[in-house]
């Protein structure tokens, strides 16, 4: 039997877990935060749990346009219940994995791990684990998973103290809502929050390093979201790196770099997460890592160590639950010599949820307008689209990008209330090379928001071979 010790029992170490001991691996999960991991008990599913609270405010706030009027004044928001219920949903999912992983007969420890191989270049390694117990216990492995994903980076003129300059993963200990929330960093995370926290009628400050927000998406997403905030009264300070957030008498303020202030009642900072690296003992086996800290992997997710592998956001590959989790499984079929097919990261499906929301699939439009990727492109409204008519949404669109002489869909965006639902399938015609005319030929319900998925896949039909 094959001894597989992994290290974190997020996405990446549960999901590996799992495969390993279905495929007769020997596991043991070594996990400090709880099984589910950050994802499960602080990120990912937390942030997601809020915002499904925060959408019923958005339905209500839409309400008097589709002719349902209603008092405002009686609408209220129990901040305790709101944040006990994402507490109590994260706590429920990690015991349910947890009694799964414990069901297919992996050991679980808790406590911390690291490697204490005793030399360089050992066909096994040994992994220390230090318990909360107090017990230690050294466990001897064929095959070593790094799973131990990342936190958030702390700034340091802008230490998080819980209570008024927080991290997203303070948010739900908060008593009552923020009066003027400050925003630091415009990524996935920052305007996510931003978005939930203005549906909750919180007066919000975003504090962006470059012109726009989500400056890594796609632009005119993008610009859609702006509009939507700037209508709900959000105040952008744009081109504004913060050097500093300090605590004032009955607040904070934060310092950017050109001297500009920005006072508000709470600041929640967003500028991205580190990898959870530096106390794996990784130089003394060999492990390689970035400048970030981030471990080096190859697309089976072996590190440059034999025997190791790492998987999700210690690797810094793509984080995202789907992409770590894919990884992990990856690792462990490769190292038990089963068939397996190197991550691609240009199939993977991800989704902003903000509302409306933001879904993308495969080529960016970016690297198509930089030349790096021939291929023909529709944007294609959803004002034009029935349901959306009966629905009121004003904003919104669906991209399909297709290879130039083909038409195989490489790519889509979709910008609509349910995007990270409708995005599956331009996501199976990416993975499965399908064509705009398997798209445009497949039923699609009347009227319906996917229905504008067909109108756009017709409109790159070309009909130039009919002449
Ligand atoms: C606010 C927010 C929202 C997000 N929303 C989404 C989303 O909607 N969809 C999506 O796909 N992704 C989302 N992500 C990204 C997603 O949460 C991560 O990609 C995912 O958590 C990565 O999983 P992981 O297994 O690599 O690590 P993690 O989930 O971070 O788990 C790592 C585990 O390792 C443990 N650990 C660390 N060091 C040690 C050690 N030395 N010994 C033992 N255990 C250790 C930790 O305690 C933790 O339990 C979000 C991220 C953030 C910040
Ligand atoms: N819905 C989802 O799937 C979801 C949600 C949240 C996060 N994530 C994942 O996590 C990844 C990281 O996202 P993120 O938003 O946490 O981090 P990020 O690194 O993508 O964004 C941080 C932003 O903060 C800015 N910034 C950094 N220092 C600053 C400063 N001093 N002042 C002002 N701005 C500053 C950066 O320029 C950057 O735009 C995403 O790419 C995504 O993969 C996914």
């Amino acid at each position: 039997m094959t001894r597989i010790v992994i290290i974190g029992g997020g996405p990446a170490g549960y999901e590996a877990a799992l495969v390993a001991a279905q495929h007769g691996g020997d596991v043991t999960v070594v996990d400090a935060d709880g099984i589910g991991g950050a994802c499960v008990l602080y990120d990912c599913v937390p942030s997601k749990t809020f915002i499904a609270s925060t959408g019923i405010r958005t339905d209500l706030r839409r309400a008097s346009a589709l002719g349902i009027e209603f008092d405002p004044k009686g609408v209220g928001i129990s901040v305790p219940q709101v944040h006990e219920r994402v507490k109590s949903l994260a706590q429920a999912q990690s015991s349910d994995i947890r009694a799964r992983l414990q069901r297919e007969g992996v050991t679980i420890l808790n406590g911390v791990g690291k490697l204490v191989d005793s030399a360089r270049g050992l066909a096994t390694h040994t992994v220390q684990a230090d318990l909360f117990s107090g017990e230690q216990h050294r466990l001897d492995a064929e095959v070593v998973l790094i799973a131990t994903g990342s936190a958030p980076r702390v700034l340091p003129a802008a230490k998080p103290d819980g209570k008024r300059i927080l991290t997203w993963r303070h948010l739900y200990d908060l008593e009552e809502l923020p009066e003027h929330l400050i925003v630091v960093g415009s990524g996935v995370t920052g305007v996510e929050f931003v978005n939930a926290y203005t549906e909750m009628g919180v007066k919000v400050s975003l504090v962006t390093s470059r012109d726009r927000v989500l400056p890594s998406e796609d632009a005119d997403a993008a610009v859609v979201l702006e509009e939507s905030f700037t209508e709900r009264g959000v105040t952008f300070i744009k081109h504004a790196r913060a050097d500093a957030v300090e605590t004032t008498a009955d607040g904070v303020v934060a310092k950017i770099h050109d001297g500009r202030t920005v006072e508000g009642s709470h600041a929640l900072m967003t500028v991205g997460s580190v990898p959870n690296t530096g106390t794996l003992g990784l130089d003394s086996v060999g492990i390689e890592t970035n400048d970030g800290g981030y471990i080096q992997v190859d697309r089976v997710s072996r590190t440059t160590v034999p025997g190791v592998y790492a998987a999700g956001d210690c690797t810094g590959l793509l984080p995202l639950a789907s992409v770590a989790a894919m990884q992990g499984r990856i690792a462990m079929y490769h190292a038990l010599g089963e068939g397996v097919n190197p991550i691609k990261l240009k199939t993977v499906a991800s989704a902003i949820f903000t509302r409306p929301e933001i879904a993308t699939v495969g080529v960016p439009q970016s690297a198509i307008d930089e030349g790096h990727v021939p291929a023909r492109t529709v944007m294609l409204p959803l004002n034009t689209n029935p349901r959306a008519k009966m629905m009121g949404l004003r904003r919104g669109f669906v991209k399909i990008f297709c290879r130039p002489a083909t038409g195989v869909v490489i790519g889509g965006v979709i910008v609509a209330p349910d995007a990270s639902e409708l995005i599956l399938p331009i996501a199976m015609a990416v993975q499965n090379h399908l064509s705009v005319n398997d798209l445009a030929s497949t039923f699609s319900v009347y009227p319906s928001l996917s229905g504008s998925i067909n109108e756009a896949a017709r409109q790159l039909m070309r009909h130039d071979d009919l002449d």
